[in-house]
């Protein structure tokens, strides 16, 4: 890709200390993360599992700085992300941070090179040098004759690799993804987590990763379960 991807150099890059959230339901206090903590090692592709309603999105939405915890900290380079002055948190999930979603979030009236340049535009890049790395994100996903398609017209697999691509337009030092093949086939899927290798192998790329998949799991570098609200290792082995 002939870009620099970004700094990551080993050590804690994200590092979470005893996270809570509880959401209110019907009058009552549901509390669905107590006390987690997570470090994200730079370099690694972490993977998240857990069974269904046991907070992981929201541990991820937390972790990007998209939603806060009602207790703990979110360090970030050594600062507190929800603790800083106005415009922090923007620019921390703007310049940091690249997320992509099972159901894709991309914009429908717009081209799979118009869905990718936009972080750029929004973080301020260069308009000359973000058209280019967006061409060449594209192209190294395999979409180099997709440029000018509309979400409509392509597949899953292609949608998601350009959700990939735009999550990764601005070099975030962290990749946040939740469910990222969880709408598509097993060939898709595979292309899919192929990149991802590729990117983490060639740049270093960090990646956190909730799946419901043991086979994705299981080829992660490292799991964490979230069960009763707290995060614990797994073994892999132990995935079935
Ligand atoms: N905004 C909200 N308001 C109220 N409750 C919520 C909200 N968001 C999530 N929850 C509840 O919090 C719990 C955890 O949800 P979350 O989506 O984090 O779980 P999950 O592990 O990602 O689940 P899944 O694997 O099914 O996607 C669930 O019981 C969910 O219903």
């Amino acid at each position: 890709m002939g870009c620099a991807m970004n700094e990551n150099e080993g050590g804690i890059l994200l590092n979470v200390t005893g996270v809570w959230k509880a959401y209110q339901r019907n009058a009552k206090s549901v509390e669905v993360l107590k006390n987690a903590d997570i470090q994200v090692q730079a370099g690694e592709v972490l993977g998240i599992v857990g069974a269904s309603g046991a907070g992981k999105s929201t541990l991820l939405h937390i972790m990007g700085g998209l939603d806060r915890p009602q207790k703990g900290r979110v360090e970030f380079q050594g600062r507190d992300i929800f603790a800083q002055k106005n415009g922090y948190l923007e620019q921390f999930r703007n310049r940091h941070v690249g997320f992509v979603f099972q159901l894709f979030n991309l914009l429908p009236d717009f081209t799979a090179l118009e869905n990718t340049l936009f972080p750029g535009l929004i973080a301020g890049q260069d308009e000359a040098k973000l058209h280019e790395r967006a061409v060449e994100l594209l192209t190294q996903m395999g979409l180099k004759e997709r440029l000018h398609h509309k979400p409509g017209e392509l597949s899953g697999g292609e949608t998601q690799r350009v959700a990939l691509a735009r999550s990764l337009v601005n070099a975030p030092n962290l990749l946040l993804a939740d469910e990222p093949t969880g709408n598509l086939d097993s060939r898709s899927s595979d292309a899919f987590m192929d990149l991802v290798r590729d990117l983490n192998r060639r740049f270093n790329q960090t990646f956190v990763i909730v799946t419901h998949s043991p086979r994705i799991a299981k080829s992660l570098d490292r799991v964490l379960q979230l069960v009763d609200g707290e995060v614990k290792p797994i073994d892999k082995e132990l995935i079935l």
